[in-house]
């Protein structure tokens, strides 16, 4: 028996950014294994012209819960959706919501966030550090509550070579940036925002790290943990291999590089591509969620959810590895034969960039134009280049991450808990992740079938040959305008020439003498 499936049975459990791409799997898994959990409060916004029951309604329809409904039919009645929208300062709940929220409410798992690495200021404090602090506050309000789960980044740290599993002082308490936030107007946040956030990438990695002190010093006598995951990748094993719903991290450039758009890519390929998969980094989820309700440690434990330092895999063999599967499995109707150069040197990018990203975008769009179509392919390249040298950063270097509290968790758990919530990343076969992440985002990002493969590679076969005749003529058309106007380029020619027919003629002259 599952001690940690055993601890959420009849739990009321509250997850904020259950609609995102870890607050989907965290939910399924809980599900899936805790059937006999109480109920599951989510905290939902309106979105994109759908109420919160039509958003639910389609999480719960989707592909990634049907083997949740096979072992817990009556799934529809456990979760309920309560509006709230994080970035108002009382986050919008109804009194009567609230009310049974704080007096319910067992666990929390806080996984809502602004992910966008080019956010605003004002938007990413609001989500990222005083949702953060408005939660705590709700939780010291809850009698029942046993557990607060905090999701931060592996890369709140960036500004750091080496991160250890503890919580590390921003320069700028994050209390004064939201008191500054308040009267402060936009523009000038916008201007101070490159220097408060210093050697932090990003405004996104910056509010993560803010997030952290606050979970610190707003702890109170609560029993808290934070959990640092890397880059999260498709799911590795469960519910099924290769599931991804979004277009964020490696997934938009998967995309790009198997469409043919991106083939080249400023990256050192020896730098340690740490990628953990998103059922990985839930199972740790409810483990420490367990270990934190049960075992209550003195202070509040950081757990990396990271597989650098335990199974690393770098940039190069993943490349590789993505290509071949694009080999095996291509995307449909490719604009070019996926290709990847991966460089370091900042000349070498720039080049790749003009050459094999902005001159045939504006060669196809020229096309377009002649055959009376709108041009597009300018713009997509732009926003394709604008996205990867925003991920840039991230693909130059190497972190060590420590994983002290993560093994010891490990450790802590029965042999029969470590097989329902695996999070050790030693065992992954880094070769079959990247072929079924590949095929995950070309079945349920890309929603391509795979009776449409004979069809792809016969597409790429002829972008193939477009562009052996495409570099011919290139070549001959250059050959020819060198040779009408330089001395040197026809002397070379007719030297080449010359040669080529003293040796057909000493190869024909040696053959009739063997004769
Ligand atoms: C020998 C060698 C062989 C080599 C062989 C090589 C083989 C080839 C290899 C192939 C590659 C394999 C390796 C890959 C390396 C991966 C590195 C990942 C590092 C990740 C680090 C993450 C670390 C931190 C982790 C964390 O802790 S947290 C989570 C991370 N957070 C994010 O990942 C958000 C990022 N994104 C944004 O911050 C915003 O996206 C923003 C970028 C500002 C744009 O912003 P904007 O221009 O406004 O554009 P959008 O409105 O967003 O989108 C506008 C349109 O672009 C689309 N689109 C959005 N995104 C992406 C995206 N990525 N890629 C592409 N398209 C995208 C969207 O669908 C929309 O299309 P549409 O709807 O218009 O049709
Ligand atoms: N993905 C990754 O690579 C990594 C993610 N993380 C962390 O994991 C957590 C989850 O990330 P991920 O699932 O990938 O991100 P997603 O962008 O997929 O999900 C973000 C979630 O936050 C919710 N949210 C955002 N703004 C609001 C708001 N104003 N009110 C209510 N809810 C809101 C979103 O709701 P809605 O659907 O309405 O937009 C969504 O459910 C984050 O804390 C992130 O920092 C850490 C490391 C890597």
């Amino acid at each position: 028996m599952s001690m940690i499936a055993a601890f959420y049975g009849g739990k009321s459990i509250l997850i904020t950014g259950a609609t995102g791409f870890l607050g989907k799997v965290l939910m399924e898994k809980l599900f899936r294994t805790s059937p006999d959990l109480k109920v599951i409060y989510i905290l939902v916004r309106p979105k994109a012209g759908q109420t919160l029951q039509q958003r639910v309604f389609q999480i719960l329809n989707s592909k990634l819960f049907e083997k949740v409904k096979e072992v817990c039919p009556n799934v529809h009645e456990k979760i309920r959706a309560i509006y709230a929208d994080l970035s108002q300062n009382d986050f919008g709940i109804s009194k009567e919501d609230m009310q049974e929220l704080l007096s319910c409410t067992n666990v929390i798992f806080h996984c809502a966030a602004t992910v966008r690495f080019d956010d605003t200021l004002r938007h990413a404090v609001q989500l990222n550090v005083t949702a953060t602090r408005q939660l705590l506050l709700m939780a010291s309000q809850m009698p029942k509550l046993e557990a607060f789960i905090h999701i931060s980044t592996a890369y709140s740290n960036c500004n750091l070579k080496h991160i250890d599993e503890v919580i590390y002082p921003c320069p700028v308490e994050p209390k004064k940036i939201i008191d500054s936030l308040e009267w402060l107007d936009d523009a000038i946040i916008e201007e101070i925002a490159p220097k408060l956030i210093r050697d932090w990438p990003n405004i996104y990695t910056y509010t993560k790290a803010l997030g952290e002190m606050v979970v610190q010093q707003e702890s109170r006598n609560l029993n808290i943990a934070i959990i640092r995951p890397s880059i999260v990748g498709a799911t590795w094993q469960e519910p099924f291999p290769g599931w991804v719903d979004n277009v964020n991290g490696p997934n938009g450039l998967i995309i790009a590089a198997g469409k043919g758009f991106l083939r080249a890519l400023k990256a050192t390929p020896k730098a340690v591509a740490d990628l953990i998969p998103v059922d990985t980094v839930v199972n740790l989820m409810l483990a420490v969620g367990w270990y934190t309700a049960v075992h209550r440690p003195k202070s509040t434990l950081v757990y990396h959810s990271t597989s650098g330092n335990l199974n690393p895999c770098n940039w190069h063999k993943m490349g590789v590895q993505v290509l071949a599967t694009f080999e095996k499995i291509p995307f449909e109707r490719a604009f070019r034969r996926p290709y990847a150069n991966f460089t370091s040197n900042n000349f070498t990018s720039q080049y790749w960039n003009a050459v094999s990203h902005r001159a045939p975008a504006i060669i196809y769009d020229c096309y377009l134009r002649l055959t009376g179509r709108k041009p597009r392919m300018t713009k997509l390249m732009n926003q394709i280049l604008r996205t990867a040298s925003m991920l840039e950063y991230f693909i130059n270097r190497s972190w060590e991450w420590s994983t002290y509290n993560t093994e010891m968790l490990m450790s802590e758990l029965s042999p029969e808990d470590q097989r329902v919530f695996n999070f050790d990343v030693r065992q992954l076969n880094w070769l079959e992740y990247i072929e079924n992440y590949v095929l995950g985002v070309k079945k349920y990002l890309l929603k391509e079938d795979m009776a449409g493969i004979p069809e792809a590679k016969q597409h790429l076969k002829r972008l193939r040959n477009i562009h052996y005749l495409f570099n011919t003529a290139l070549f001959l058309i250059v050959w020819r305008l060198l040779i009408a106007r330089s001395q040197m380029a026809r002397n070379v020619w007719f030297f080449i020439v010359s040669f080529c027919y003293k040796f057909l003629s000493y190869f024909r002259a040696s053959s009739t003498l063997k004769v």
